[in-house]
């Protein structure tokens, strides 16, 4: 039955090729199993997975400093350990949560949209796409673990899990904020935040680039839990144990029915998105906001 339901995206292996061969280009073992769990914990330079509950749960966390930007790299490497998480029947849930203090993840790697050729914005925005339907069409259980800021890309990530739990911090502000970097978020990123909070809500949050604080993000339905920084994890687990007890199969049905026409938007049409993509990022305006923006981010370090 499992089987039945998994639900198959395009162009996959040939990702996880390409982000094997760059591994391989870049000399360093693609993975090193450890510690006394063997195969189910595991690691690359960026994404660390450690055993979670009773061997059912997988722990993701990001691991790619100081801010854990979804850089090429690191979507290669997640995507990687994902895949041997859905491969591996002995998993039913994943944990995703931050290795880096005080950041969920500062969403998409600005320096891969800065100043590179059409070529290489391409391959990033597959990679990228990519990440997206693989989360959102999981048949795990995903649980996002947010300790911290989680804006833009990360916010996307976010979104993607089936449960959100926020820590409770000044620095864990979530949203899509990319009209404040004067881009403008895809379809897909507008259609799962309206999925998750509503027609009227996301217009708003999406126009003001808005980054919502815990009890403000609590409020729109944009996370379901809001609890102390050291409770996260262990929220993130307990919640996961409930969703747990629903039978994989009638969930993952259930989750397919709600998500699939969402998907199917992009599948439909990913070539042109990335088209278009392209063409919008190397416009000459939008690569000065972009340079405009990673000033201002240098600049606030003094
Ligand atoms: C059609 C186009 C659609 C594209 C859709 C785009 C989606 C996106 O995700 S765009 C990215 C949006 N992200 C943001 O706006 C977040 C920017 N970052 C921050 O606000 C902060 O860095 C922080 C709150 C996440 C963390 O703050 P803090 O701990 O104070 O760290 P710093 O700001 O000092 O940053 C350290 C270091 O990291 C660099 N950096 C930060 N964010 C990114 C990023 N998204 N991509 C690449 N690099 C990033 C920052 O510039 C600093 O670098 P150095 O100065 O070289 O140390």
């Amino acid at each position: 039955m499992a089987l039945a339901v998994r639900m198959r995206v395009p162009c996959r292996a040939l990702l996880c090729a390409g982000a094997q061969l760059r591994g391989a280009a870049l000399g360093r073992p693609e993975w090193a199993a450890g510690g006394g769990d063997g195969a189910r914990r595991f690691a690359s330079l960026r994404v660390l997975v450690e055993p979670g509950a009773e061997g059912r749960v997988a722990v993701m966390k990001l691991k790619n400093p100081p801010v854990n930007s979804l850089s090429l790299d690191f979507l290669t490497e997640f995507l990687i350990s994902l895949e041997k998480l859905e491969n591996d029947k002995a998993f039913r849930g994943v944990v995703i949560t931050s290795d880096c203090p005080n950041v969920f993840s500062a969403g998409l790697d600005l320096r891969e949209m800065y100043g590179r050729n059409p070529g290489h914005y391409a391959e990033y925005w597959k990679a990228v796409q990519e990440l997206w339907l693989r989360l959102y069409l999981s048949n795990l259980v995903l649980v996002a673990a947010i300790n911290g800021s989680c804006p833009a890309g990360g916010c996307l990530m976010a979104l993607t899990s089936d449960v959100r739990i926020l820590s409770d911090s000044p620095k864990s502000v979530i949203g899509l904020n990319e009209t404040l970097l004067g881009i403008v978020a895809p379809f897909w990123f507008k259609d799962t935040l309206v999925n998750t909070i509503g027609h009227r809500a996301s217009e708003r949050a999406l126009q003001l680039g808005l980054l919502f604080p815990p009890a403000e993000a609590l409020q729109v339905g944009l996370v379901d839990h809001v609890v102390p920084e050291d409770q996260v994890q262990s929220m993130a687990l307990s919640v996961m144990a409930h969703w747990l007890a629903i039978p994989d199969h009638a969930r993952q049905l259930t989750k397919a029915m709600m998500r699939k026409a969402t998907a199917d938007r992009l599948i439909k049409q990913r070539e042109a998105d990335i088209q278009n993509f392209v063409s919008f990022i190397s416009r000459d305006s939008i690569q000065k906001s972009l340079q405009i923006y990673l000033e201002k981010l240098k600049q606030k370090k003094g």
